[in-house]
């Protein structure tokens, strides 16, 4: 499965009825609620790096993967944005563009 296809993944079930799909369930809740699932499921996979659980922190990842293209959809950012903002970044190092930046 690709990214891509996850997106399409939510994008097919955010129309379901949120009584039969979790993606359908919590976009109901809004982009509030989405941003807070994400923020839960990253701080999960945090826990689990910290603690060298290399299983449960794919796992956690997954959560992050998945509810990061929940929020996104909650706030019509698709995928195809992110991406064009990273592919713009392999232009500099990460190192020379915050040593470019002004503030
Ligand atoms: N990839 C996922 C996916 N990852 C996580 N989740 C759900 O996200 C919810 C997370 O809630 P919880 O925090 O309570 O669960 P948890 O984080 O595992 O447990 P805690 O450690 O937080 O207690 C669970 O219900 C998970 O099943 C997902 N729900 C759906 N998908 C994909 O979306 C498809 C459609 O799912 P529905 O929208 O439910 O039809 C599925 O077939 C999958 O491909």
């Amino acid at each position: 499965m690709t990214l891509d296809d996850l997106e399409a993944v939510v994008a097919a079930r955010a129309g379901a009825a949120p009584s039969e799909s979790w993606t359908a369930q919590l976009l109901a809740k809004g982009p509030e609620k989405c941003a807070e699932k994400f923020g839960e499921e990253a701080i999960e996979a945090v826990i689990e790096a910290v603690k060298g659980d290399r299983d449960a922190l794919a796992s956690e990842a997954a959560d992050v993967l998945f509810h990061l293209l929940v929020m996104l959809r909650s706030r019509d950012v698709p995928l195809s944005a992110v991406m064009e903002v990273l592919s713009a970044r392999q232009a500099q190092s990460g190192l020379s563009e915050k040593a470019s930046r002004k503030d």
